[in-house]
């Protein structure tokens, strides 16, 4: 039995209400949103940036989910074979399509693409989400004039492949050697030991023809270190592996089940001069070496990647709190007065304290990617024209966001799962593939405890500079201020001011910063090298870096508050929530605004008190504010999250298509259950 994925599709009515109108809602939630006190479609087109951009997306959404072409039966019960086979099918529909569609604009492809793909990877993400953009930074103008319409045609299909069997975060101990032949005026690719075979690359298993390799340059004898060469792997008439070239799918994964994760080895391969990417870097004819003018631009793929992953963790814990919150206005548990209906679980405070942190959580992270794709956009133009200058704030601030939103954002995926009892540890209820969609981001593109360290780095230097009375980057000008004494509040009323709510976050950065680099200082000091100063001061360090980009959600939250238009009754939600996920991280961490002295047990007393008071607000808008997501079901992929609210119909119509109920007997029984169970002599 094959059940159709989506087959369950309709007009939207008006744009104002975008889901299908369903036959009937599940009353509680209906007396959820009858409840609300804000319109969440105000809230929709604030977090889209406008009305017609809410339109403008719901409309790309839609021409995927209405599309027959792009209909399957539920990935949840294909196995990897199938599910490989139908994201590469589904991948090629994609990109006619968006043809056909005329979707040009790079923010409309992105849309219909993740609607295409629901809770699936997309077959060609690497193609797009790496290949492209390092051709597109590393190439220069004659080469991006030949590759990107190769690429953007698809007339190559690549993958960016960086990562070894020994190596991944220690990129200069990369050992796949491109060594210069000046006779010939070719790369000589080569894999010297096991442990060098390229490992992990997306879409490099089966579907790559191309790959971005990045290999150490070696010219005139001389070691130059880490370069990107264009490199195909694979024919182009009948996709076999070209000579030299070893290739294949590293097996099952945790996740990513739809993914070709790759190995790929070379043997002496030879490529021309022109294929290492030279927009930074050259080799003359005559193995001349050209250097960057920045040493580390060679990394900018990865620095791009970064702060796209700051939206999607946004979007998954966003798809998490939807699932969660809506179930638990729907679902009904333990009789608290007899013969009166057991209570939804969303009114206990347990249930509460496990949401709304995360619910707070998606809605800061959502403004932070903003705010940080902003910034990408203003360094990107600056380093087009040849200014290196930000770079490495950019480096800091992208790599340490990302570990930081990644932790809490898959924290919370598992989280909101728990939170919904048996029923969430179903495929069904969409977290599985969620969370294991999630979870990688933890370790891919920089793993995160490296990354935390990488921003450490950055602000111990900052801390350098701003003891020295030098002029700072804005987003760490905190770094040169003074201490505050003690925080000022002394009734609740004033911790619910935003201001002072940063100033306390701003407070505890600047102390671990300053208290990790004096730690550093005193490791030193004692004739400690460099390197075991660094790991001796490791926890001081982390928790530094963790510190500065928890200052730099809330900041970034209030000030989205403070600077954007908005309605009295979205204004008022939204600072309840900014006050929840500030007051609930200082409870969270009370240790560190403790420690010093900053904070007293009466003012965390009324830390802890605020929060209490503040689910009321949160718990009668929560449905609403989740229902602003505006997560069509096609997209959630959640039978538990359904718009309507009709979770156990859902459910049973979903389980009875697993494909074990195929037939009423199963072949297992008359293999083995039978002779079992009938046989007189049957010995275990
Ligand atoms: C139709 C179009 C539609 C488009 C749709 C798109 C759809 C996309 C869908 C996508 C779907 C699926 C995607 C799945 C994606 C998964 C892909 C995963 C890919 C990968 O994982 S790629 C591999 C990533 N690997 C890493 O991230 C490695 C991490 N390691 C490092 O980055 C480095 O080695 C390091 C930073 C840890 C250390 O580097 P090292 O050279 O040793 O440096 P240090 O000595 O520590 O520091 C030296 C100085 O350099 C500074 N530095 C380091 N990095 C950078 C940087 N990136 N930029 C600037 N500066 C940097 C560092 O701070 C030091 O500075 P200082 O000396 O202190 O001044
Ligand atoms: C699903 C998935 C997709 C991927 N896709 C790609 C791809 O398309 N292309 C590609 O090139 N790569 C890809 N990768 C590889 C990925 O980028 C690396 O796995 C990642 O960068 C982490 O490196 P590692 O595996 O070497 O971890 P390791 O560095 O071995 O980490 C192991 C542990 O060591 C710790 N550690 C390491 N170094 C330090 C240090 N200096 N200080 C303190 N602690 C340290 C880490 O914190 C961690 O706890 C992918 C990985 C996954 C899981």
């Amino acid at each position: 039995m094959i059940v159709l994925f989506n087959c369950t599709c309709a007009v939207p009515t008006t744009m104002d209400s975008f889901h299908p109108v369903p036959v009937k809602v599940n009353p509680d939630l209906q007396k959820e949103r009858d409840a609300a006190l804000f319109n969440p479609v105000e809230l929709t087109y604030l977090k889209d940036g406008g009305k017609d951009k809410t339109e403008r997306r719901r409309r790309c959404e839609l021409l995927a989910i209405n599309d027959p072409d792009l209909q399957h039966k539920d990935i949840s019960f294909m196995a990897r074979n199938e599910r490989y086979s139908n994201a590469v099918r589904k991948a090629v529909i994609i990109a006619r399509k968006i043809k056909e569609h005329r979707l040009t604009n790079m923010e409309e492809k992105q849309l219909y693409i993740s609607a295409a793909t629901q809770y699936d990877t997309y077959g060609f993400g690497l193609h797009y989400g790496m290949f492209l953009p390092a051709l597109s930074a590393q190439c220069d103008e004659e080469q991006r004039n030949y590759w990107l319409p190769l690429a953007e045609n698809l007339k190559i299909l690549g993958t960016y492949a960086q990562t070894e069997l020994g190596h991944g975060t220690f990129i200069r101990g990369l050992e796949t050697t491109a060594i210069y032949d000046p006779k010939t005026e070719e790369f000589v690719l080569h894999t010297p030991t096991l442990s060098a075979l390229k490992w992990w690359p997306g879409n490099m298993g089966k579907t790559a023809t191309h790959a971005v390799v990045l290999a150490q340059l070696y010219t005139n004898g001389k070691s130059y270190g880490l370069h990107p060469f264009i490199v195909q792997l694979r024919s182009l008439e009948n996709h076999q592996p070209l000579p030299g070239i070893t290739l294949g799918d590293i097996g099952p994964k945790l996740g990513f089940h739809s993914f070709d994760n790759g190995f790929l080895g070379f043997d002496h391969v030879r490529i021309p001069r022109r294929n290492m990417l030279m927009k930074y870097s050259q080799v003359s004819p005559d193995g001349f070496y050209i250097k960057p003018i920045h040493a580390k631009l060679t990394y900018s793929t990865m620095v791009e990647a970064r702060v796209t992953l700051v939206s999607d963790i946004a979007y998954s814990l966003s798809q998490a709190v939807t699932i969660a919150v809506r179930y638990s206005a729907v679902r009904r548990q333990t009789e608290q007065i007899k013969g009166v209906k057991e209570p939804q679980i969303l009114d206990y405070r347990t249930q509460q304290l496990k949401l709304f942190p995360y619910l707070a959580a998606a809605y800061a992270f959502t403004f932070t990617s903003f705010v940080i794709t902003g910034r990408y956009i203003e360094v990107q133009n600056e380093m087009n024209d040849g200014n290196m200058e930000s770079l490495s704030e950019l480096h800091a601030l992208s790599a340490g966001l990302k570990a930081f939103t990644s932790y809490v954002g898959n924290e919370g995926i598992e989280v909101c799962r728990l939170s919904c009892g048996g029923h969430g540890y179903s495929q069904a209820s969409g977290f599985p593939e969620l969370y294991t969609l999630t979870a990688p981001i933890s370790t891919f593109e920089g793993e995160n405890t490296v990354m935390l360290l990488q921003t450490a780095r950055y602000l111990m230097k900052c801390a350098t500079t701003a003891k020295r009375g030098l002029e700072l980057p804005r987003f760490v000008l905190y770094l040169s201020q003074r201490q505050k004494g003690q925080c000022p509040a002394r009734n609740e009323s004033d911790l619910l001011d935003h201001g002072l709510l940063s100033d306390a976050f701003e407070h505890r950065a600047r102390r671990l910063v300053i208290e990790a680099a004096q730690k550093m200082q005193s490791n030193i000091g004692k004739g400690n090298p460099q390197h075991v100063a660094w790991n001796n001061c490791h926890m001081y360090l982390l928790k530094a870096a963790s510190a500065h980009c928890h200052f730099y959600v809330v900041q970034t939250f209030v000030k989205y508050i403070n600077d954007t238009e908005m309605s009295d009754a979205v204004r008022d939600i939204l600072t309840s929530l900014c006050q929840f996920y500030a007051l609930h991280g200082i409870w969270q961490n009370a240790g560190d605004f403790l420690q010093d002295g900053y904070m007293n047990g009466n003012q965390l007393d009324m830390v802890q008190s605020l929060v209490g008071k503040l689910l009321d607000k949160i718990r009668i808008n929560a449905v609403a504010l989740v229902d602003a997501f505006d997560f069509r079901d096609e997209i959630l992929c959640s039978k538990l999250g359904k718009y309507d609210g009709n979770v156990y119909e859902a459910m049973y119509e979903w389980a009875k298509n697993s494909p074990l109920n195929k037939t009423e007997v199963h072949d297992s029984y008359n293999k083995y259950l039978r002779p079992l169970m009938q046989s007189s002599k049957a010995k275990l």
